[in-house]
């Protein structure tokens, strides 16, 4: 099955929340954990445990595996294959851009079959040109995989690049918009490029109607936005649209059911 048909069959069957491992300094503090690469196998794991098989997707972020160097990413490379083999999408959040040679290795790195580090989907950069990410796009097809491609970010600083306007009246968000839009047409429900729109940025101006593809949508719970700025930004694009949410859940352990607990209430505050 393609990217964009499992994630709609995950969100089916669990609810629409993407769970981050964000393994932060602070937070391994706050678990009884030392700030090393065995406090951040423990913490990686216990997330794994807690959420595995229970949400519809899980994101862990790679550059708090990165931090600790090729032992952390070996501990990464365990969370994506615990997690998949619990039958849960893994978006691995690496944010990778380059120009298009370079891309096709990183390509090979998170979107190629048999690669320890591909999950279900990546997330990418497009500020090289969207056309430069055309190798990981075509790795994500050819291996049923998918990617999220940044459009409007969640971070405050991110508007005066997204939002400024080019030549042709677009903003740059709303062409980034129309090109994954113009390589998900005809998918059915949902095509394999994914955006990002954080659930922060306010006033949405951009169109996002014609996507078909999935948006992972950032800053729900310890950014500030709550499940009515969720409805408030996306409107009726809601139901295409997955929020994620890391510290926030990740606060309650270092139990694992408190864990789940937390993230099963994350995910109910978006039903009401
Ligand atoms: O626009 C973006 C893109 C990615 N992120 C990432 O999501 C999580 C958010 O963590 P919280 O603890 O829920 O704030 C983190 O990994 C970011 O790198 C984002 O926040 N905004």
């Amino acid at each position: 099955m393609r990217f964009g048909q499992r994630l709609a069959a995950a969100v089916a069957e669990h609810g629409p929340l993407c769970v981050g491992i964000d393994p932060h300094p602070a937070l391994l503090d706050a678990w009884g954990l030392p700030r090393d690469v065995s406090g951040l196998e423990r913490f990686a794991l216990t997330c794994v445990e807690a959420f595995g098989g229970h949400v519809a997707a899980v994101k862990p972020q790679a550059a708090f595996f990165e931090a600790h160097g090729s032992r952390g990413v070996a501990v990464l490379e365990r969370v994506v294959a615990d997690l998949r083999g619990s039958g849960t999408l893994v978006l691995v959040d690496a944010k990778r851009g380059d120009i298009g040679s370079t891309m096709a290795a990183y390509a090979a790195a998170y979107l190629t079959e048999g690669s320890p580090l591909a999950g279900d989907a990546v997330t990418l950069s497009p500020y090289l040109g969207f056309g430069s990410l055309d190798p990981a796009l075509e790795a994500a097809r050819a291996s049923g995989r998918g990617v999220f491609v940044l459009a409007l970010t969640s971070n405050p600083e991110g508007s005066s690049v997204q939002r400024a306007v080019g030549s042709d009246g677009r903003s740059v968000a709303q062409s980034i918009i129309d090109e994954a839009a113009r390589r998900n047409a005809g998918a059915d429900p949902l095509g394999d490029v994914g955006l990002v729109v954080g659930a922060t940025v306010g006033d949405l101006g951009v169109d996002l109607s014609h996507l078909r593809g999935p948006v992972l949508a950032p800053g729900f719970g310890a950014q500030g936005a709550t499940a009515a700025d969720l409805r408030a930004v996306f409107g009726r694009e809601l139901p295409g649209v997955l929020p994620t949410s890391s510290r926030d859940v990740l606060r309650h352990g270092p139990g694992s059911a408190a864990l789940r607990s937390a993230a099963a209430s994350a995910r109910d505050s978006l039903a009401l």
